[in-house]
């Protein structure tokens, strides 16, 4: 568990973590120590001269003394290295999951990685903060005492080691029993999250369809199924409780009639015997809380190899030598890219000059907008490359090629905070004059002068005070502000009013004007923007040229906006 714990933390910990063990197993050795100066501490009191009690008396206080020291100096450096260990395990989970390509974010890792995040992480390293040193305790002290007994009494001694394998023994197989049932309850945790959160995200949609009850029912199941996981756990961990309980105190009932033998022959002084005992019992304590203790290391050892497996989960891999692009234009070589078994691009190749716009049209799922999720890297290709400024992005530092880019994706996510603070995410250090500059290019001074607290006032969790064409321009403003050579917009305008559209329209003109532009079009006032027209379909280009030169070719570029232009029926 330690090396799991080191393997998540990286070796920086290696040494404080070592130190803490050894100082927790330091203190539990002092506590066993302790307890056996009862032995010669009672032999002396009820022996012929009970005052050679008191140098027994005076090492024993000292040995309780050291112990107390020990146990702060292990509690408090457990206690700080878990905390360290905690904010050093949130920041490297953070980094990571910033590196992971954005396709593993389906759906199910949601869930999943917000209970780890949540819950997960705090359980994996409470055990340092609290349980590691009572565990370590548990195992050490009695074992400590086992080996002066063994001194005091090679018979009681033995007697007492016996019992070390039976414990030993029982304590792997409830972990065994428990192993199934553990993740079976975290695998229902997981689903059960993820309902809540499908829940409470699609609560406008469930409303409009009156779908609430539904959907809640399903949530309910998920809740219950996690209760009756959670049962059948506590249950799977009944007889391991049992059984370590009946073997402790057969174990001491043993001793107890071994000793009353050995006493009444003559073997072990009277006045030894009851200390031996007072041993036994207090070797019985802790190994009756390795019981209770061991479900919750298990827990903790769960998470951490979730961890674990999180964070060797393979990122997209950084170029060993980052080039530099020279250049803005864009290039795709015969690019070839699933999702999973589906061929979503099949052999494209496509160019985009320096300063020239593209527009990309097709019919829906044909690869619009994974095309424009290659070029910012998103994923890798699985052959081919695509290239920016003449180098291949998987050549090109992430914060370089990001830098090189601003995007305005169709679905707008807006921090909760100002709109100057979402804005300034576009370029953390720009002047304020700056950041106001950008959202007045944006049209964004009317949605600004319209809201109470004006520049002040927060737009609500994921932008939701907002409108959906207000967000737009916040999008807009912050693209506008990172001031990125290369532009990708993904068709924004579908599903706005006229007044946001206008306003929109302006703010996407200034941020295209002199930049290399791709733009995912469903509309010909769009798409009439651009330089050049890739028309996408089965994963390839099947035509490129001007608006007017596709229009004249009567090909499929024709027909699709002779189908997209023709009113329905009724309209
Ligand atoms: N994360 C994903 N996992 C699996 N399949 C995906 C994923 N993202 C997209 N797809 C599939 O890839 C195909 C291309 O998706 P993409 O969003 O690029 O299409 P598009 O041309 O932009 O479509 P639209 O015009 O409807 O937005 C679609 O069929 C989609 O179902």
């Amino acid at each position: 568990m330690i090396r799991t714990l080191l393997r998540v933390l990286g070796d920086e910990h290696a040494r404080p973590l070592r130190r803490t063990v050894a100082l927790m197993t330091a203190a539990a050795v002092a506590e066993g120590l302790s307890y056996a100066l009862l032995v010669p501490v009672l032999r002396a009191l009820f022996g012929d001269a009970p005052a050679d009690a008191w140098p027994w008396l005076a090492g024993f206080g000292a040995a309780v003394a050291g112990y107390a020291a020990l146990r702060y100096a292990a509690d408090l450096s457990g206690f700080l290295v878990g905390t360290t260990l905690l904010r050093g395990t949130y920041r490297r989970l953070g980094e990571h999951l910033t590196r992971l390509p954005i396709g593993w974010y389906d759906a199910g890792r949601v869930g999943e990685v917000s209970v780890l995040a949540s819950r997960g992480v705090l359980q994996a390293l409470s055990v340092m903060a609290h349980l590691l040193a009572p565990f370590v305790g548990a195992l050490v002290t009695p074992l400590t005492i086992v080996a002066v007994m063994l001194a005091f009494d090679w018979r009681l001694g033995l007697a007492a080691l016996a019992g070390v394998p039976v414990v030993a023994a029982i304590q792997a197989w409830a972990g065994r029993a428990l192993a199934a049932t553990d993740a079976e309850r975290h695998r229902r945790d997981k689903e059960a999250t993820g309902r809540v959160i499908e829940f409470l995200q699609a609560q406008p949609v469930l409303r409009a369809g009156g779908r609430t009850g539904e959907r809640f029912g399903l949530l309910d199941d998920a809740l219950r199924e996690v209760q009756r996981a959670s049962r059948r756990t506590v249950l799977a961990a009944l007889p391991g409780v049992v059984g370590l309980t009946l073997a402790v105190q057969a174990m001491f009932t043993a001793l107890l009639v071994l000793g009353a033998y050995l006493a009444i022959g003559g073997g072990v002084g009277a006045a030894e015997l009851p200390a031996i005992l007072v041993l036994a019992a207090r070797c019985a304590d802790p190994l009756l809380s390795l019981a209770d203790m061991g479900g919750q290391v298990r827990g903790a050892r769960a998470e951490l190899d979730r961890l674990d497996r999180l964070l060797r989960t393979e990122p997209l891999p950084l170029p060993r030598v980052p080039v530099e692009p020279a250049g803005h234009g864009l290039v795709f070589d015969s690019v070839t890219f699933r999702h999973g078994d589906r061929v979503i691009l099949d052999g494209l190749s496509l160019e985009v000059p320096e300063g020239e716009r593209l527009a990309v049209v097709g019919p829906s799922g044909a690869g619009k907008s994974t095309l424009l999720q290659l070029i910012a890297r998103f994923y890798d290709v699985e052959s081919g490359a695509v290239r920016v400024g003449g180098v291949d992005v998987r050549e090109i530092g992430a914060d370089v090629l990001m830098s090189k880019i601003a995007i305005v994706f169709q679905d707008v996510y807006l921090f909760d905070g100002t709109i100057e603070d979402n804005i300034r995410l576009g370029r953390p250090d720009a002047t304020e004059a700056e950041v106001r500059a950008a959202a007045s290019a944006a049209r964004l001074d009317e949605v600004i002068a319209r809201l109470p607290g004006g520049w002040a006032a927060g737009v609500g969790e994921g932008g939701a005070l907002l409108s959906g064409g207000e967000r737009q321009r916040v999008s807009i403003a912050r693209a506008l502000l990172k001031d990125a050579p290369i532009v990708l917009l993904d068709e924004v305008t579908s599903a706005l009013d006229p007044v946001n559209e206008a306003a929109v329209h302006e703010g996407i003109e200034r941020l295209m004007a002199g930049r290399t532009v791709v733009m995912v079009a469903h509309r010909m006032r769009t798409v009439r923007r651009a330089d050049r027209i890739a028309f996408l379909d089965g994963g390839r280009v099947v035509e490129e040229g001007s608006h007017d030169e596709l229009l004249r070719r009567q090909g499929r570029y024709a027909a699709f906006w002779a189908t997209a232009l023709t009113p329905a029926p009724g309209d």
